[in-house]
């Protein structure tokens, strides 16, 4: 039987939910977010229906918890009517399900004997053998282009020197490291990844260098830095052309005497470790700009990766699509994209990349979840990032939709709006 927490700080809704459930499942109730985080380190649960409006901790806040400390129960989130944007928050921070109010008790406990469905042959599933899939994140590319940059990628695996892996936010740039890492010879060693940017500059040389007991006040004990974690691994520095100028320097040094000394310590300390460094930003420009140092530039661009954007590998997108369906379809059906929304994604510019299109599909899977084909309309793409239409396309969707102008604008994938003023654009009766 599943085991249900219902959490909300509202005690009406809370019994109302209770009531409902009790009788078919084994239902608990947390006064409110915090309460909710306490229980959940107490018992395990199924599933979690959180409320989204609650004083103090709100129910983001409460998924982002509970999958911060690793608890992977279902979470349905219950949100105020026309509050999407929180939903696709929700969603993308993990949650299975929202749910917005006014909402019917037969939908909830739809939803809740389809995942009772699901986890009981999942059960099934592992006790056969655990899938591993997901384990190692597979690389799909379909795209010469990107064929071209695995080629690469091989080749400078197997030595040692340093690499710089360059290309737009999202491209894939962690992907490729990690990569890099997997078919080195230091494989079986720690693949350590920071990204310098979501440190505060003020803690990074510790968390880098590391620092002996008593360095500075905090420093109660001593700590082994990100350098020394990668010993006989690979380390990688992401977001590198943010680094402030003295870390440059030292990092600079690390580089050219392949050791490194903790903060407030006396010693060298020999390393082992094999670099990998990306950026998005341009690294010459900033050097022209004086804001990059020349010479640990050169040290850094020794092998360079460049990732291209997902645009540039039109190939890539429906593949990669693909796979993002099967990974996040936590749904009891098979999912996939109807033509339209195939041609529509081919015509996104995608701004934020693979991580964008990642993002886009886990969102679109919870709207097609009851059809089981995700539409145009599902993927909620910005129109101003869709490659503009000419003619021949437009023409030809109104032939395709026997002239039903709903229907074409549906196929193409644009809202009546846009379709209507394409119409007058290129003067089509
Ligand atoms: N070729 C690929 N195959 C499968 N998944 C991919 C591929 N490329 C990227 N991804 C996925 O897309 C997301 C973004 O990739 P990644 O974190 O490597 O990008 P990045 O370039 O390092 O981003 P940033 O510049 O923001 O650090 C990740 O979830 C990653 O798993």
């Amino acid at each position: 039987m599943l085991k249900v927490l219902i959490v909300d700080d509202d005690k009406n809704s809370r019994e109302v939910i209770k009531l409902a459930l009790e009788r078919i499942y084994e239902v608990e109730v947390a006064l409110n977010g915090v309460h909710a985080l306490e229980l959940m380190k107490k018992n395990s649960y199924d599933v979690v229906i959180c409320d989204y409006v609650m004083n103090e901790v709100d129910g983001i806040e409460v998924l982002k918890k509970m999958r911060k400390s690793g608890n992977n129960a279902v979470f349905i989130l219950i949100t105020a009517f026309g509050s999407s944007d929180t939903a696709i928050k929700a969603i993308q921070e993990g949650a299975f399900e929202y749910l917005s109010k006014p909402f019917k008790m037969s939908k909830l406990k739809q939803i809740l004997a389809e995942i009772e469905k699901s986890l009981s042959e999942k059960k099934k599933e592992e006790a056969v053998e655990t899938n591993k899939d997901f384990e190692d994140e597979q690389i799909i590319a379909d795209s010469p282009v990107f064929l071209e940059v695995l080629k690469q990628m091989a080749r400078i695996a197997s030595s040692d020197v340093p690499v710089l892996i360059t290309g737009e936010s999202g491209v894939g740039k962690e992907v490729v490291a990690k990569s890099i890492h997997k078919y080195s010879k230091r494989k079986k060693g720690p693949f350590v990844a920071v990204n310098c940017n979501a440190i505060p500059p003020s803690l990074l040389e510790s968390e880098l260098f590391g620092y002996e007991k008593g360095a500075f006040t905090g420093a109660d004990k001593s700590k082994p830095g990100y350098f020394e974690q990668a010993q006989k691994g690979t380390l990688f520095l992401d977001e590198i052309g943010d680094l402030e100028f003295d870390l440059q320097v030292k990092l600079l040094r690390v580089l050219q005497e392949n050791c490194v000394r903790r903060v407030g310590g006396m010693k060298d300390i020999k390393l082992d470790v094999r670099y990998i460094f990306a950026t998005n930003v341009d690294l010459e420009q900033k050097v022209a700009e004086g804001k990059f140092r020349a010479d640990l530039y050169y040290r850094l661009k020794v092998a360079e990766i460049r990732v291209p954007p997902l645009r540039e590998r039109t190939e890539d997108i429906i593949p990669l699509a693909n796979y993002f369906i099967k990974k996040y379809n936590f749904y009891n059906r098979e999912i996939r994209l109807s033509q339209g929304a195939e041609r529509l994604l081919l015509k996104y510019r995608f701004p934020g990349n693979v991580r964008e299109l990642e993002n886009i599909i886990r969102a679109s899977l919870i709207k097609a979840r009851y059809t089981g084909v995700i539409m145009p309309g599902d993927l909620g793409l910005k129109e101003e990032h869709i490659k503009e239409l000419n003619r021949e396309e437009i023409l030809d969707a109104l032939k395709k939709a026997g002239n039903n102008r709903k229907k074409a604008a549906e196929i193409l994938g644009i809202s009546r709006a846009t379709f209507y003023r394409l119409l007058k654009k290129f003067s089509i009766e």
